[in-house]
């Protein structure tokens, strides 16, 4: 038995009145892309610590000035004078030559005593006194006096640098200041990478008043409402900040308060960045998009000045959109957080936007968009008025927006005539936009490896199958192996099947796919919006039909039913714990949506209760299930042979088989979410 791409009952959050389906924390979405400009591809960059650039730009002005004050004083004290050949030979018959250096044919050098500067040499005689210590002259390439003889004589010390490495004074400068060269050299290549990043460069290059990153053009965020369906009462609730980032003295000039923050709420993938950034191209302003995550995997103390420096250029070219994904990473309730061992670097960025926030004071035409799925752990500092005060769900698509989110994902896309997108949409329930676009752009892969110049209905059917079922693994499994799966499958579709309310059964097969076996799905007929415990004990029981068929057929049970009894816990448990459903606890909840049952201040008595309740309900439907195989064998074998013989059976081949006859859906059964096909694992 199985349903849909919906793991269990504990799956996607969905934003729904009834909370029945308000369950586990969602997984997160993948770590933070760096902050980004709209048009900019977000991958390919590996976050560079803006602090490693504040750390070079002081180390660099630090080197720079020391460097300049050196050569200034070198300059100060270093009173060479340049004198005559002549004047040089007079100081070596006076032995008052100390020490000469040689560089080809130039010699420089120093005076035991101060000699007064003759005439003509430079520098000009510094005020009183006018003497020379240091010099330098050129010995003229005829001169045939033994000049080597004479400074030994006279105990002079005597150097020379062979010719080759002669160098002035400029080539000196030069190979001093390579560093420096490539050092600035590596800093502007930083500066460009952090540009091309969309605006890394802003706090990094903060030390050195570098430019910052700017929003690119408005017009190149081409997304607009267009783009986003089956959403159209949340477009409507963004229209009216459409209109304010439009128009803003419309509303300024009434003193109307347009909202400063606005919530985003919705499971993964439900358009949440989508209708962000249709939004700023609706406007046509600028759209700043920062990932919460982001703020805190940088260096610490980074992630304040980054929401600055984002605010400060929003600011800057306002009326602009600023957008924060997962802003449950930083935005967390802080009390939860301090028990999670809460950090700093989180409180400082989120206090950050906080303040910014409160900076506003409605006239800056700038409106920050924050993204999460997880609203009911956001602290309450958060969505206080005046900062995110208005929350916008976004779900998933029913039917029609289904179809609607597929007519923009074909859009461009060469249909064959046969492809019906609302029969599509029907046999999609419980998928988001993100699905969709995924599946449609399946089909249009599966449709080109194939050669063809349109995509046809049965590009659709399997690419569909490959979605929710994942893709057939190339394997010979032993004639074994495939009857006991043929057996296991067959086990959880006949229950699916004979229990009135269940999801139809719309595919079986034993072709291993992925770490399954073998597959069996089962989809609602409509989108589903809640459960009974009719329906729930159908799932459960439909679940352990896979083991139980192993237990009554073969006498032993395999591991083939590892994530069966995952969907089976995860059911029951909810049902006895979150649900109210079982007589014994009442109508308590023990697993709160948030946390832990013993934080919620749940007894051990109580747990122990709620084990033995999961238990006794698991065990009932157990028995039920293989009552339910034994009293109906022969459907069971004939499910077998067909699937031995095709592998793989749809909807009508699977009651046909069987011999049962396709029930209409149950209509006192208002929809609920499906859960993972039911399948035999590896
Ligand atoms: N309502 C919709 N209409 C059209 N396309 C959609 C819709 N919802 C989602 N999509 C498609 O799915 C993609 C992913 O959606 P998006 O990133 O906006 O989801 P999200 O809610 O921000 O998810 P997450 O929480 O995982 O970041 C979009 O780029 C778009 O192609
Ligand atoms: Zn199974």
């Amino acid at each position: 038995m199985a349903h849909t791409n919906e793991p269990t009952p504990e799956g996607r959050p969905v934003s729904n009145p009834r909370d029945a389906r308000r369950t586990e924390p969602p997984e997160q979405p993948p770590a933070g892309q760096p902050w980004r400009t709209e048009g900019v591809p977000p991958q390919g960059r590996e976050p560079e610590p803006p602090g490693w650039g504040r750390v070079i730009t002081w180390l660099l002005l630090g080197w720079v000035v020391l460097f300049g004050l050196t050569t200034l004083q070198d300059v100060a004290s270093s009173q060479v004078a340049t004198i005559s050949y002549t004047e040089f030979r007079q100081q070596v018959e006076e032995g008052n030559v100390e020490e000469v250096f040689s560089r080809g044919q130039s010699i420089e050098g120093r005076l035991a005593e101060p000699a007064e500067l003759p005439e003509g040499a430079s520098p000009a005689p510094a005020g009183d006194g006018g003497t020379y210590t240091q010099f330098v002259t050129e010995r003229p390439t005829f001169a045939q006096d033994d000049l080597l003889a004479e400074l030994e004589a006279s105990d002079a010390v005597v150097r020379a640098t062979p010719i080759t490495q002669e160098r002035g004074i400029l080539p000196n400068l030069l190979i001093s200041l390579l560093p420096l060269a490539l050092l600035v050299g590596f800093y502007v290549w930083l500066f460009r990478r952090a540009r091309k990043a969309g605006g890394m460069g802003a706090g990094m290059l903060g030390g050195l008043g570098g430019k910052k990153a700017k929003p690119v053009d408005p017009e190149k965020v081409r997304v607009n409402f267009d783009d986003v369906a089956g959403i159209d009462e949340v477009e409507a609730e963004v229209a009216e900040i459409v209109d304010f980032l439009k128009n803003p003295e419309k509303y300024t000039r009434l003193g109307a308060k347009v909202p400063r923050g606005v919530l985003l709420e919705g499971g993964p993938g439900t358009g949440k960045t989508l209708l962000a950034r249709a939004t700023a191209g609706e406007a046509e302003v600028p759209f700043f998009s920062a990932s919460a995550s982001e703020f805190i995997e940088m260096i610490v103390g980074v992630g304040a000045q980054r929401v600055r420096d984002l605010f400060a250029e929003a600011r800057k070219v306002a009326p602009a959109i600023i957008f924060i994904d997962e802003i449950d990473t930083i935005g967390r309730s802080r009390s939860g957080a301090r028990s999670m061992g809460g950090n700093d670097e989180r409180e400082q960025t989120l206090n950050q936007i906080l303040t910014e926030m409160d900076g506003f004071d409605g006239t800056e035409g700038v409106v920050v968009l924050a993204a999460t799925n997880r609203a009911d752990v956001l602290d309450d500092a958060l969505t206080r008025p005046g900062r995110f005060d208005r929350k916008i769900t976004v779900s998933p698509p029913d039917q029609a927006g289904r179809e609607q989110i597929l007519a923009v994902h074909t859009r461009g896309k060469p249909l064959a005539p046969d492809v019906d997108l609302g029969a599509v949409s029907r046999s999609t329930p419980g998928m988001t936009g993100a699905d969709l676009a995924n599946l449609a752009n399946e089909a249009a892969l599966l449709a080109a490896k194939r050669g063809q110049d349109q995509i046809f209905a049965k590009d659709f059917a399997d690419a569909l199958e490959k979605v929710q079922l994942g893709s057939e693994r190339a394997v010979v499994m032993p004639e074994e192996e495939r009857l006991r799966t043929a057996y296991h499958e067959a086990g959880h579709a006949l229950l699916g099947m004979l229990r009135p309310g269940a999801d139809p059964v719309r595919k079986i097969s034993i072709i291993p796919r992925g770490r399954a076996l073998g597959v069996t799905l089962s989809t609602p007929e409509t989108d589903r919006y809640g459960y009974d415990v009719d329906y729930l004990r159908g799932r459960i029981i439909g679940a352990l039909g896979g083991m139980a068929a192993e237990q009554e057929i073969f006498g032993v049970i395999t591991t083939g039913a590892e994530s069966d009894l995952q969907t089976v816990t995860a059911i029951a448990r909810q049902m006895v714990g979150r649900w109210g459903m079982s007589e014994k606890i009442g109508p308590v909840q023990v697993y709160p949506s948030d946390g832990d049952a013993r934080q919620n201040g749940a007894s051990e008595a109580l747990l122990e209760a709620v084990d033995a309740e999961v238990r006794a309900l698991v065990d009932d439907c157990y028995a039920e299930a293989r009552r339910l195989l034994r009293e109906n064998r022969d459907k069971h074998e004939a499910i077998v042979a067909a699937l031995m013989e095709h592998e793989t059976l749809d909807e009508a081949d699977a009651y046909a088989a069987a011999g049962i006859e396709r029930r209409p859906a149950d209509p006192h059964l208002v929809g609920a979410p499906a859960g993972s096909p039911g399948h035999r694992d590896a």
